[in-house]
């Protein structure tokens, strides 16, 4: 290292200074600094600075940013809030030659910090977010053929609709079928699955009638969701038994699998089993639940596609963006949607599947995007729609009134949670722990389930989760046993050579030997796989889960509690919503005024680039 020193020697130093530091952070912000400090002689403001610099760049990247834009960064105070007294330590906008630096310390082939796109990255994600606007651009321009005269009628065949009006689902599949990538949001309930099971029948008969075959799979981020997805997709499959054939509705699969066992995880490493040197055998992709998906799993998934295979992409754009970096869906899935090109209307027109496809808005370039907006689960006065939707759009008077309001399916909770919480447990996990089946437990567990903003705390899921164990098994609190029979628990780690993932859910279930053992579905085989409780992986009661892990579930009837603390960097509505698109019958709200309108104005901001990667790349149509 040069003569200059650092802002604080030690970690822990570092951390009793200043708010949210990991020692990631703190320890990479030394390497940067001591590789550089000597090599561009920087003198000790511009050392302190970099230091700084990097620590904010990685903190960006903990939130879930892929880069830290230098706009914000030149706004950016370092210090610590102690009994509400913040203590300023370094403040960004008052040191000088920031740019200077910035060009000097970030250009370089191997710095670990990247300039690009007026933000600063970790090398690591400009490269993921590089790649995947890659990927994305050659699938998303390139055209396939069809054969229009044979597709149009079979679209046709497999809706009901009025052809003088734009009946969006049948738009999403004749805009699908040339596409090597395109992507239909919507969010629940507008007919995602329904409108998917019948674009994979029309590819499969298109090229079933080309001689082609065709290996289709469908895949989700969380076991969970693929258990979702394949359960819907059996059900729109079998609606469809009559209007297609058997070798067309065989081709589409009834199972989903995780992205993880796509690709073939590798204990121990980030890579897969399948990449770019070893792609899937697919012709046709379905990924559902997309806002899931991360910016570097995405990139992984890309990389292991043969070039040829067509990619469908699912989700709903609004929900909570990935846990880890990116914000990928939304990304691709920009709004306001600015509509279709000329010649994609052109090919529409061919599909003959409207009378006039001129209300297919022209002016636009996003023709890779479908939008369904009509919910086919809940109708338009429905409560849960009237507040999923007053949410996400900020309405914080709107959607106040909607929870004190007489909706049937929406309702607000108020007192002590012991004062509401004992009615629920009676009706919803008595029943289940009294279940005389395995199998019906796990359609009890569907019925109900406690969503939480955070797993501290009074109103946090671990609180919620004892009160309920009380309730229902004192004796095992008495006792310190962790397990009783009916008791449903979430794997939180994942264990390749077990089979078993984080989210996973199982119930502990008493077996005729008279032992404790946790089962879980199996949608692969349709059955009941047995694990000895002390083989589990780290796990938890799952009564109460966080909004966070509720992702890619829905139950009939849900109960969202928020802390009492309305400044909580953690409530958006974006959360919000996510929990209450969960509800398919009935969402109840356990929130204070002022929390609830401090978390329906606050937005989850992401930071990323990819979308002006995708905009600027050139066309090849
Ligand atoms: N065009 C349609 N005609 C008749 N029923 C429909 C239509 N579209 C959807 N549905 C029905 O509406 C319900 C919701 O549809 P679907 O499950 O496909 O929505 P989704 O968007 O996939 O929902 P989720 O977000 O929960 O996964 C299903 O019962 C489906 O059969």
């Amino acid at each position: 290292m040069s003569n200059v020193s650092l802002p604080f020697s030690q970690y822990r130093h570092c951390k009793d200074a200043l708010d949210d530091v990991s020692a990631i952070a703190y320890f990479l912000a030394k390497e940067v600094v001591a590789k550089y400090a000597l090599k561009y002689q920087l003198q000790q403001n511009e050392a302190t600075t970099l230091f700084y610099v990097t620590l904010a760049t990685v903190q960006h990247f903990e939130q879930g940013h892929s880069c830290l834009p230098i706009n914000i960064l030149k706004t950016l105070t370092f210090g610590r809030v102690q009994d509400d007294t913040y203590t300023l330590v370094y403040d960004m906008s008052k040191c000088g030659g920031l740019d200077k630096l910035v060009s000097l310390v970030c250009q370089g082939e191997d710095s670990l910090i990247v300039h690009d796109y007026d933000a600063l990255y970790l090398r690591k994600n400009r490269q993921f977010e590089v790649e995947l606007s890659e990927y994305f651009s050659q699938r998303m321009y390139s055209r396939l053929p069809v054969d229009v005269s044979a597709a149009g009628p079979l679209i046709a065949s497999l809706f009901d609709y009025d052809n003088q009006h734009i009946d969006w689902q049948v738009a999403a599949v004749a805009n699908t079928l040339n596409k090597g990538l395109s992507v239909i949001a919507g969010g629940p309930g507008t007919g995602k699955t329904y409108t998917v099971a019948r674009l994979l029948a029309v590819i499969a008969a298109l090229r079933e009638n080309a001689n082609l075959s065709t290996t289709i799979s469908l895949v989700a981020p969380t076991g969970k969701a693929a258990q979702r997805l394949s359960e819907s997709i059996a059900g729109a499959k079998k609606s469809l038994s009559k209007q297609v054939t058997r070798t067309v509705l065989q081709t589409i699969p009834e199972t989903a699998n995780t992205i993880h066992r796509l690709l073939g995880v590798i204990p121990g490493k980030h890579h897969f089993k399948n990449d770019s040197e070893n792609k899937l055998a697919l012709d046709v992709l379905l990924v559902d639940e997309v806002s899931m998906v991360d910016l570097p799993l995405m990139t992984r998934l890309f990389r292991a596609l043969p070039e040829h295979c067509q990619v469908i992409l699912l989700g709903d754009a609004d929900q909570l963006p990935s846990v880890a970096v990116g914000n990928v869906l939304a990304d691709i899935a920009q709004r306001p949607f600015s509509g279709y090109s000329q010649d994609n209307l052109a090919y529409l027109d061919q599909c003959k599947v409207f009378d006039d496809v001129s209300a297919l808005i022209k002016t636009g370039n996003q023709n890779h995007l479908t939008f369904l907006q009509k919910s086919r689960r809940f109708d338009g006065e429905g409560g849960i729609g009237v507040l999923a939707k007053a949410v996400i759009s900020s309405d914080t008077e709107q959607s106040w009134q909607c929870l004190q309001g007489q909706q049937q399916d929406v309702s607000l909770l108020s007192g002590e949670i012991t004062s509401w919480l004992p009615k629920l447990i009676n009706r919803y996990y008595k029943p289940l722990a009294q279940s005389d089946t395995i199998e019906a437990a796990f359609e009890a567990l569907k019925q109900f389930s406690i969503l939480s903003a955070t797993n501290e705390g009074e109103t946090g899921v671990n609180a919620i989760n004892q009160l309920v164990i009380q309730a229902l098994s004192p004796a095992s609190i008495d006792n310190q046993q962790p397990y009783f029979h009916g008791m449903p628990v979430m794997i939180q780690e994942n264990n390749q050579a077990l089979g078993l993932f984080n989210g996973d859910i199982g119930i502990i279930w008493q077996r005729e030997n008279g032992k404790l053992y946790c089962g879980f579905e199996d949608s692969l085989t349709n059955t009941i796989k047995w694990y000895v409780t002390a083989k589990l992986p780290q796990n938890k009661p799952v009564y109460a889960m966080t909004i966070h892990k509720s992702q890619g579930s829905e139950f009939n009837h849900v109960v969202m509690v928020l802390p009492n603390n309305n400044d909580s960097k953690l409530l958006s509505r974006e959360l919000l919503y996510t929990a209450i698109t969960r509800a398919k019958q009935q969402i109840s709200v356990y929130a204070d005024q002022t929390t609830w309108q401090h978390a329906v104005g606050n937005r989850v901001v992401r930071y990323s680039n990819l979308d002006k990667r995708l905009a600027t790349l050139p066309l090849n149509e």
